[in-house]
């Protein structure tokens, strides 16, 4: 029960559409302040690597761009989180909660997050960013079809996340159609509050 607190006292959830930049301020935050990052997305893409009868059925439901069983994902995030209970800065939960549910659910395993950073771009600028992300990224859903989906379902499920924990009084809106690094600003102030 400590170590549930102690570990939650700095813990920030990254949110925002799929192709919005998180993966990379997550990448810069790491670098400036040591957090531990948690990809959700990265998380499953490993069990999908390593071959196994789960990574199977996770690849499917991925290339399709719709959401794993709210289960999997949590119990992944978790382990990791456990793993790391001991040496961890603080935690920095990139692509989960997806849909409301799987916040609740967070809350009730393991605990309330410091702060949400929501870095927030057009739709047709994360559109444009995947295209280009998949020439290179090979990743298996970052194709047109899939990238409609993937935004659809961002609207409909994860924007309500945000509302949920806007409530709380915890989210920082960020404009990610700025610079990388001007993006970076602003998060690092966001952060930097939390001490
Ligand atoms: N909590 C999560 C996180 C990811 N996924 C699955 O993993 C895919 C990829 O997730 P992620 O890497 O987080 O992708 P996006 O946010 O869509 O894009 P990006 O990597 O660009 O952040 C999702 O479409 C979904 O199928 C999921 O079901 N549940
Ligand atoms: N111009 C611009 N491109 C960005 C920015 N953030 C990310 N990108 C690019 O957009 C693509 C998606 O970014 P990524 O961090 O993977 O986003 P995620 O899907 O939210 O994790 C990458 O190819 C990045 O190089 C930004 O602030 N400005
Ligand atoms: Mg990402």
């Amino acid at each position: 029960r400590v170590q549930k607190i102690k570990i939650l006292r700095k813990s920030v959830l990254m949110s925002g559409g799929p192709g919005s930049g998180k993966g990379t301020q997550c990448e810069k935050i790491v670098a400036k302040y040591g957090y531990t990052h948690l990809s959700s997305g990265d998380l499953l893409r490993a069990e999908v690597a390593s071959g196994s009868e789960r990574g199977k059925q996770l690849q499917a439901i991925m290339q399709k761009g719709e959401l794993v069983p709210l289960d999997t994902v949590l119990d992944m995030i978790k382990d990791a989180m456990i793993a790391k209970a001991d040496v961890s800065k603080g935690y920095l939960i990139d692509g989960y909660p997806r849909e409301v549910k799987q916040g609740e659910e967070f809350e009730k395993k393991i605990g309330a997050p410091a702060l949400l950073l929501y870095v927030d771009a057009k739709a047709e600028t994360m559109v444009q960013r995947l295209m280009k992300r998949g020439e290179t990224s090979g990743r298996a859903d970052d194709n047109e079809e899939t990238i409609k989906k993937r935004l659809d379902l961002y609207y409909k499920a994860t924007e309500p996340v945000i509302a949920y924990y806007e409530k709380r009084g915890i989210v920082r809106k960020i404009n990610s159609e700025l610079p990388v690094d001007e993006v970076f600003a602003i998060v690092v102030k966001a952060i930097d509050e939390l001490k």
